[in-house]
């Protein structure tokens, strides 16, 4: 007997030219999903869910002209599923005036962390600022307490800084420089060198890593006494691409020399358990597969590495799904006692948006990108991953779990001096 069907809207970043065109994969994963739920005859019992999605380009304004004729259009909406941080940011502040929870798979900005701003946003994506704990513990553990910072002056970077800024002063790390740039880095890195700077934590797009890698390269700000922290979600050899065509007047000779030994930090996606199976009941290894016949279908060139935006960030999407499908089923539960259910919803009814919003904020499941379950702001609680370049291909070092500050290492890291680079100079008294 089916009461009827449920409708949520999809808003997917699919091409375009500024920020990132994740929807190419996350669409069809959150596809994927959607069939998953619908096939399960244990969850939403009597409906059927639907995705009614539409393509934002990354653009807020697009964004928000997708949001609005998805609810002036019928079916009416229980909720919204967006991507991009910009795009998250307009539809989450307008979305709370129709009483709709929305859930961003993949946006990282620090700003959406705001209940005053954003009451009804959650997101499977993490906020760049899960990488500062990581950074402070292999600090700590590497005796290092006088860092620097380089940074892209962007909106995401400059958040991640203020955050990366009060973790260092509760752990007493003195910042002694924090260097800036729009575009060119160079002022930037010969000021790092003038302060002598040592560990220094590089926050910027691929595109300005390069220039500042080849910086780096040009005043030597690299090798036996210098550690760099950089970003993990960068493709793998980044440093060595693109040269050319970015005017970047290093050889890739010179890049990967100035890159030997560098960390990354980012956020764990896939669940590394890969023979754990998951609420869908496939492993994520098994959702890779599913996933990857799905975009051959749509056209991507999967066996010849050509994958699409958002193949990193598609386990985010599905999990997306399922934490809509996991809360509408407890929302119709504690309803039906009402005698009610969520086709009483209307974007005037405060009292089940307030009973989606509790269903969604007591989520806790093992998804394909890991456990999901969300902070109090809404955040994607996740675990981080370390790795270090060497020779040329990164190896894994650990992972951590903040909320149990758990640090898991596997003893691989290498130094290019043989030995743990200091966080100064070293001045050796002759006895
Ligand atoms: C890890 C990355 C690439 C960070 O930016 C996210 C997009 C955004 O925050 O707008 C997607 N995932």
């Amino acid at each position: 007997r089916r009461d009827g069907d449920l409708h949520i809207g999809g808003i997917f970043p699919m091409e375009g030219e500024g920020g990132w065109q994740g929807g190419q994969a996350c669409k069809p994963a959150a596809e994927l999903a959607l069939a998953d739920v619908n096939a399960r005859s244990d969850l939403l019992s009597g409906f059927k869910l639907y995705i009614h999605s539409n393509d934002s380009k990354c653009e807020p304004g697009l964004g928000a002209s997708v949001m609005y004729n998805l609810l002036y259009n019928p079916p009416q909406k229980l909720l919204l599923l967006a991507g991009c941080s910009t795009v998250c940011t307009t539809v989450a502040e307008a979305a709370k005036m129709w009483n709709l929870m929305v859930l961003c798979y993949g946006a990282s900005s620090p700003a959406l962390s705001d209940r005053a701003r954003f009451p009804t946003l959650f997101r499977t994506h993490p906020s760049a600022t899960v990488h500062n704990p990581t950074r402070i513990k292999l600090m700590q553990k590497f005796g290092w307490s006088r860092i620097a910072i380089l940074q892209q002056a962007e909106e995401v970077f400059i958040s991640t800084v203020e955050d990366l800024e009060a973790h260092c002063k509760k752990a007493g790390i003195e910042i002694v420089t924090r260097q800036s740039f729009l575009s060119d880095p160079a002022d930037a890195v010969r000021n790092l060198r003038r302060q002598d700077a040592r560990v220094i934590v590089g926050l910027f797009y691929v595109v300005a890593a390069r220039r500042v890698l080849c910086e780096v390269y040009k005043h030597r700000l690299y090798g036996k006494s210098y550690v760099w922290f950089f970003i993990g979600w960068y493709e793998d050899n980044w440093f060595e691409t693109n040269l050319e065509k970015e005017g970047i007047d290093c050889s890739p000779e010179q890049m990967r020399e100035a890159a030997e030994g560098h960390l990354t930090t980012e956020a764990l996606m896939w669940n590394q358990n890969s023979n754990q199976t998951t609420i869908s009941g496939m492993t994520s290894e098994d959702f890779r597969s599913r996933l990857n016949e799905a975009l051959r279908e749509a056209g991507y060139d999967i066996d010849g590495e050509r994958y699409p935006e958002g193949y990193q960030e598609a386990p985010l999407a599905y999990d997306a799904v399922w934490a809509v499908a996991l809360a509408f089923n407890k929302t119709m539960e504690k309803l039906e006692k009402s005698g009610l259910s969520l086709k009483n919803f209307t974007y005037t009814n405060k009292k089940i948006a307030d009973d989606i919003y509790e269903a969604i904020n007591s989520t806790s499941f093992l998804g394909v990108s890991g456990l999901v379950a969300f902070s109090s702001q809404g955040d994607r609680i996740a675990l981080t991953q370390i790795e270090q370049l060497t020779d040329n291909h990164y190896v894994k070092l650990g992972y951590y779990d903040t909320q149990a500050d758990n640090l898991t290492w596997l003893e691989r890291e290498r130094w290019v001096g043989g030995k743990v680079p200091p966080d100064r100079t070293v001045v050796v008294n002759e006895l």
